[in-house]
């Protein structure tokens, strides 16, 4: 059992928390915050308790950068009016500079501040002890929060617990709890699906899936990787061309273990990144070599939803399509369909997926929604995630 926030006494103490406050955005607004809602209960308990609380998250991939269009300004205002109190936050594209420290130093029990984008310094990813430390320099104790970023061993999910005493918060806690009874022994047929644009993290996940799941589900950008791998044109579409081999073998080792994968069997292609752009909607041998592929056509939704229809376990992590424009939509919306009219135990995950059940109003008809994409097929596999091992025993 890991130590939570209540196991601890946090009265009078400087506590830094870890969030994931990656929320979908568009043109700077924020399209969906479930991640932030997600967090609210183990922030409003540690302001009650007496904590004078800092919050840090990551936004994106800047690329150890300061790029504005990945501020967490936005995040700061959302979560003043959840709480009804004042979030301090200085944009600094170093994350901790001397104005920072002094906020920190000031900052009063019962008082909260969020940092700016630890991603904006490049020792966030890379891990690095000496950022670690000057994270850890802010408080004197970590709080564990943020289940989506927790299968990354960086400065702020890992390395900062070298220096800090460090504690789950609740949403750790429940998605733990939660995840682990339904997928250590799940209910059979189970059914994993899989899809989005962060094909080169989601790929490798698939090897220690197949061991675990009787079907396996491949829609979204990931599904193009797969069509190369079978010498299918995918015009334009998005490739992940390292990962083009290890494609073809999973499919060989599907087939030995007895899983069944199921691709897309037609695709909607467009002539360009934009929901206006001129569509075709082909079988998968007949993308046209100058679009792209942009959601699964209907006779892939059909025979998804068909499948989800047998499963008594389903998990589903990355969109269908580019659901964020509407004539892309449908494949993500059919498939969210079917799981919201099955019986089945249904664990969706990841920002966009989340927001994408959330944009078709069907979030309270799945069984658990998960802040987590990578992280909840990581912890699938069956791995001990980096930002889960920190958290002290009890
Ligand atoms: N065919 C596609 N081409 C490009 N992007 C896609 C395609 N299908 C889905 N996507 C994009 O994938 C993104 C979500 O991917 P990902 O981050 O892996 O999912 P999640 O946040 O749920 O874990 C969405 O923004 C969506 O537009
Ligand atoms: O959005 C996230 O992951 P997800 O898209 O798998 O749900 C997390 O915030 C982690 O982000 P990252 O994949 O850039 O490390």
């Amino acid at each position: 059992m890991k130590k939570t926030i209540r196991d601890i006494d946090v009265k009078g103490k400087k506590v830094i928390a870890r969030c994931d406050f990656n929320v979908p955005m568009q043109e700077g607004r924020i399209t969906d915050d479930t991640r932030i809602r997600a967090a609210l209960p183990t922030i409003e308990y540690l302001l009650e308790h007496d904590a004078a609380l800092i919050l840090m998250s990551h936004m994106g991939r800047p690329k150890g950068e300061p790029k504005m269009e990945f501020t967490l300004a936005p995040v700061a205002e959302r979560l003043s009016e959840y709480l009804k109190k004042e979030v301090k936050f200085k944009s600094s594209p170093t994350v901790v500079d001397d104005e920072v420290k002094k906020m920190a130093e000031e900052l009063k029990p019962g008082e909260v501040m969020l940092l700016e984008n630890v991603r904006f310094r490049k020792e966030e990813t890379e891990n690095d002890p000496a950022f670690a430390k000057e994270l850890a320099s802010l408080a004197e104790v970590f709080v564990q929060e943020a289940f989506g970023t927790a299968h990354r061993a960086h400065a702020s999910t890992a390395g900062i617990a070298d220096y800090l005493p460090a504690v789950s918060g609740f949403l750790i806690e429940k998605e733990v709890k939660f995840l682990g009874s339904a997928v250590e022994d799940p209910k059979r047929p189970f059914v994993a699906i899989m899809g989005g644009a962060k094909v080169g993290d989601k790929i490798p996940v698939i090897r220690n899936l197949i061991s675990r799941v009787d079907t396996l589900i491949i829609g979204g950008g990931m599904a193009y990787t797969f069509y190369k791998a079978m010498g299918l044109e995918i015009g334009t579409s998005i490739l992940d061309a390292d990962n083009t081999k290890l494609a073809g073998e999973l499919m060989k080792q599907a087939e030995e273990a007895g899983v069944k994968m199921l691709l897309p069997v037609d695709v909607v292609c467009a002539a360009a990144f934009e929901n206006d752009a001129e569509t075709v909607t082909v079988d998968r041998d007949k993308m046209p070599a100058d679009m792209m592929g942009m959601d699964i056509g209907p006779k892939s939704a059909e025979l998804f939803a068909e499948e989800i229809g047998k499963a008594a376990t389903v998990v589903w992590n990355g969109p269908m399509g580019v659901f964020e424009m509407p004539n892309f939509a449908e494949g993500t919306k059919k498939v969210a369909e079917a799981l919201a009219a099955s019986d089945a135990i249904t664990v969706i995950g990841g920002g966009d997926s989340a927001a994408a059940v959330e944009q078709f109003g069907l979030a309270d008809k799945m069984t658990h929604i998960s802040t987590g994409g990578g992280a909840s097929l990581e912890f699938l596999e069956g791995k001990t995630l980096p930002g889960i091992a920190v958290i002290q025993d009890k």
